[in-house]
């Protein structure tokens, strides 16, 4: 794999940590767009902190906010009120040349990939150079190493329009990088890709952050995405975040309904209704255990020890954060007691125990 600059290479995330470079933060700001009479306020309000160095998500539905939050971020769009600054920089403030500069030190990658279809792969990563006024010879030398970076050195004199979408928006995510930004945003870049490309790109992602301590802000309305790429979430509805925390966190303890249907989305939390239908209310339990508690013999424990009987209704497991995060729906019978010791047994043993909802 190339290196891709000195710069980045002296630019790790422990180094970042007490400094701006790389630091987006968001002071109360609101967005309304305007148009006639009607005004639609995209944001409210809205506080973040993303970190140097770390993947952050920012998750909602569709018109929730996600992609007026990232265009605040290089520019594209002004807060009505509040700040944005990027590595210290209010972002707002900025017009003409110093607004160009400091766009230049954010890189950015789109669902449709954005690129010139009839132009070469080469051409297409060395533009953003080009437009600097870089010659085309040095241009071109470096749109060659961040193709290769990106594993596309053999497409580099393909044209743009003869690739897959995995193809094309690892092109974008080199036309991203090749100014060498300490920032990347992406609005929704894997949306139009299959599931094993979207893994791909993701992987791609998370390497361009272990390896040059980027820091990532990426926008989905996909839970899958918040789980296999982020550190931290933001959840978005109607312009305002209603919740945000670390992604596991997130996962183990929901707060809002918003959140709990995303997390469904990855991890389903409930049974079919007519199963439901079959069985009481007494002694059906949601357990969550993480890491150690997973391969814990519980159910033969509560069975031997605590003399219940123990109906396996539902299991599943998956990785959140290099975190084995497993789920149980069981249903406890035996002498109302005897239960009632079962649940206190359970919550010594696992991380979160929940009645299941009927
Ligand atoms: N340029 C604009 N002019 C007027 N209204 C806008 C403009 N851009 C966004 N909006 C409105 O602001 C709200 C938030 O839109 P935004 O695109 O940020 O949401 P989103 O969460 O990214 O949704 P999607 O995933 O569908 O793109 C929507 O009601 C949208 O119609």
């Amino acid at each position: 794999m190339v290196q891709l600059s000195s710069r980045q290479q002296s630019v790790s995330t422990q180094a970042r940590a007490g400094s701006d470079e790389g630091r987006i933060v968001f002071e109360g700001v609101s967005k309304t767009f305007t148009r006639g009479v009607a005004q639609t306020a995209a944001l409210r309000g809205v506080q973040l902190e993303v970190a140097p160095g770390s993947i952050f998500g920012v998750i909602g539905y569709s018109g929730a906010g996600k992609s007026t939050l990232i265009r605040l971020v290089n520019g594209l769009e002004k807060p009505t009120s509040g700040r944005v600054l990027v590595d210290g920089i209010d972002i707002g403030a900025l017009s003409g040349r110093g607004l160009r500069d400091a766009q230049k030190r954010t890189g950015m990658i789109f669902q449709q990939f954005n690129l010139l279809e009839t132009v070469r792969v080469r051409d297409n990563v060395a533009m953003p150079l080009r437009l600097d006024g870089i010659s085309q010879a040095a241009a071109r030398t470096r749109a060659d190493e961040v193709l290769d970076f990106v594993g596309l050195s053999a497409k580099a004199d393909s044209f743009a329009g003869e690739l897959s979408g995995g193809q094309k928006q690892r092109v974008g995510i080199a036309r991203a990088l090749v100014r060498n930004p300490r920032i990347l945003l992406s609005d929704e870049a894997t949306s139009a890709l299959d599931p094993t490309t979207t893994t791909q790109i993701i992987d791609l992602l998370r390497s361009i952050n272990r390896e040059y301590g980027t820091t990532i802000l990426v926008v989905t309305h996909e839970m899958d995405v918040i789980k296999d790429l982020a550190d931290e979430v933001a959840v978005m509805a109607d312009g305002e975040v209603v919740e945000q925390g670390s992604v596991l966190d997130t996962f183990l303890h929901p707060r809002t309904a918003i959140t709990r249907d995303f997390v469904t989305t990855v991890v389903p939390q409930g049974l079919p209704d007519r199963v439901l239908a079959h069985l009481g209310g007494e002694g059906l339990w949601r357990l969550l255990l993480v890491d150690d508690e997973v391969t814990q013999p519980l159910i033969s424990d509560l069975i031997t020890g605590l003399g219940v009987s123990v109906n396996m209704l539902h299991a599943d497991m998956t990785e959140i954060q290099e975190h084995t995060v497993g789920q149980m729906i069981i249903k406890v019978t035996g002498p109302a007691e005897k239960v009632t010791a079962a649940r206190a047994f359970l919550a010594e043993r696992v991380v979160h125990i929940e009645e299941v909802a009927q």
